[in-house]
């Protein structure tokens, strides 16, 4: 070999050496202690893990593929884990490992408009989302002094529940009934009617058939409520782990929006399949079962949730959150563990009665049953005018209704009574998907107390609505603009209304048949 060869190698050799010892004094080698667990065994929607000694209650614990799981029996040998994902790949022996964390959420803007599932995976194939930031799904509700009276009414466009069971800003009505009532309806017709009100919505269904969630989605797409509206959504084949989340992860979802200021209605539909969820769980996690085989904590379950509705004051930024919680009562049966409870949660219940649904009496909503604790002193006071007269009116007529079916003759004011009501219910049924303006509503409402329509013809009642309706056109703009505020109407203006009302209701008004013989004969008509 000759000496620039040599030399030549001996300075490569020198260059690795230097090269090496650089990268050895770079890597400082240090121990990193991590808890490793084992699957022990996995059964439906549960897995026991050995081994992870520090996990908190709570926890998110990471399973092989991704799977996620919430630490929530936690004891000495083992830890009982609520599995959030598709266990059905785990074996017993599989590593289990800590994340520190709670289950969290994207929170922001981003998510309106969007469909995703608890864990924040879009089921709308509009990619992924960009949410930076991210909330705990259980957060303590917000403290008393932060909360402000219920004061604004939230409109639902629903006539019955604006005039009769009013809803407040922060308020959580409840809405009850059996199995296809018209529970969904309600609260989607509620949702459709913040169009445009600045009102951001939450709808959360839990657990669903997929052909009832792709329905609501269609609605909500044809009226363009997506561009308020956040959707959340579990199916019925989805671990029953994902349904127990779901509302916490929808309520942390309406909770961001709350705390900047911005109104918030969230629907739960429904709480019975995630009281249900929450039973499955408890009792394979072998929690000692209670009354109905639901766990002792089952209250606890469902006020925690609801407590985190409220209407702020001022100083935290003024926002709102009110809930509509559905629940599912079975075979009429208001007094079950899960509807009382979540009846002495809640600010009041709309009961949807099957018989009224069966009749085709539309929305169903039992007035006698219903009411809203708190929604009174938010309502405008051009409804808090016509509401008293108009539920007593109505009470007065369920009564003598059904008095009448057992064919008894009645008299003159009693036949009087049954006419009006029969007008009432009319005028308060009204079409899915349909939600009426708040100047609709109450020249229809004074139409009524008034008596208006108690001339007209119960088959023309429709007409004659949407004739008011139209009417509206022909009316000063300031007192349109009066209307649509709802604020106390002026004698003056008043009569100008009802001039317009009588004038386009003239058409409809019927005189052949004497009002107290045609209730009569209406009554004799429906003895058959
Ligand atoms: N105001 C209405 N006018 C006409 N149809 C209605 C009205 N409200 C509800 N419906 C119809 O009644 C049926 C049941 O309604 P919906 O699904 O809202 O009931 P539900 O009580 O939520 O049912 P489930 O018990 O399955 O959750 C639906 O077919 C719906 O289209």
């Amino acid at each position: 070999m000759t000496p620039s060869v040599d030399n030549n190698l001996k300075q490569s050799y020198q260059h690795l050496f230097e090269h090496l010892e650089q990268s050895r004094q770079r890597v400082q080698p240090s121990f990193v202690l991590q808890e490793i667990g084992t699957v022990k065994s996995v059964s439906a929607g549960i897995a026991i893990v050995h081994g992870l000694p520090s996990a908190g209650f709570e926890e998110l614990l990471r399973f092989p593929g991704d799977i996620y799981g919430i630490a929530f029996n936690i004891d000495e040998q083992e830890i009982g884990v609520i599995m959030l994902g598709d266990y059905s790949q785990l074996n017993a022996g599989d590593e289990v490992k800590r994340t520190g964390r709670v289950v969290d959420i994207p929170v922001g803007a981003d998510l309106i408009g969007r469909v995703i599932d608890p864990l924040s995976r879009t089921l709308d194939g509009k990619g992924k989302l960009t949410c930076k930031q991210r909330m705990a799904i259980e957060r303590p509700a917000p403290e008393i002094m932060a909360r402000s009276p219920v004061t604004e009414p939230l409109q639902t466009g629903l006539k019955v529940l604006d005039a009769l069971i009013p809803i407040g800003k922060g308020q959580r009505e409840l809405i009850m009934g059996d199995r296809q009532t018209g529970k969904t309806s309600i609260a989607i017709d509620a949702i459709l009617n913040q169009k445009d009100k600045n009102v951001l919505c939450v709808y959360c269904a839990i657990g669903q058939k997929s052909a009832s969630v792709a329905k609501i989605l269609a609605t909500l797409k044809h009226h363009n409520a997506f561009e308020y509206t956040v959707v959340m959504v579990t199916e019925g084949n989805d671990p029953p782990g994902l349904d127990y989340i779901a509302p916490y992860a929808a309520t942390s979802i309406g909770e961001y929006f709350m705390e900047q200021g911005k109104d918030v209605l969230i629907v739960y539909d429904d709480l019975t399949q995630h009281a249900r969820s929450y039973r499955e769980l408890s009792l394979l996690l072998r929690r000692p079962p209670g009354r109905e085989a639901f766990p002792g904590d089952i209250f606890y379950l469902h006020s925690r949730l609801l407590e985190r509705s409220t209407h702020l004051n001022e100083a935290h930024g003024g926002g709102s959150m009110t809930a509509l919680p559905i629940i599912e009562t079975e075979e009429q049966n208001m007094s079950a563990y899960i509807p009382t409870n979540l009846i002495s949660i809640t600010d009041g219940q709309i009961y949807l009665s099957p018989s009224l649904f069966s009749l085709g009496i539309l929305p169903a909503v039992d007035v006698g049953k219903s009411v809203s604790r708190v929604g009174g002193k938010a309502q405008r006071s051009a409804y808090r005018k016509v509401s008293g007269a108009l539920k007593l009116a109505y009470a007065q007529f369920e009564e003598l209704e059904t008095f009448a079916r057992f064919g008894a003759r009645l008299d003159a004011s009693s036949l009087q009574s049954i006419e009006h009501g029969q007008r009432i219910r009319s005028c308060l049924k009204q079409a899915e998907s349909s939600p009426q303006s708040v100047a609709a509503q109450i020249v229809i409402l004074l139409a009524l107390t008034n008596g208006l329509f108690d001339s007209i013809d119960l088959a023309a009642m429709d007409s004659a609505q949407s004739a008011a309706i139209e009417g509206l056109t022909s009316l000063p703009q300031s007192i349109i603009e009066k209307l649509e505020q709802a604020e106390t109407i002026e004698e003056h203006d008043k009569h100008i209304i009802l001039d317009m009302l009588s004038q386009t209701l003239k058409p409809f008004t019927e005189s052949t048949l004497r009002t107290g013989d045609k209730a009569q004969f209406m009554v004799e008509e429906a003895n058959g």
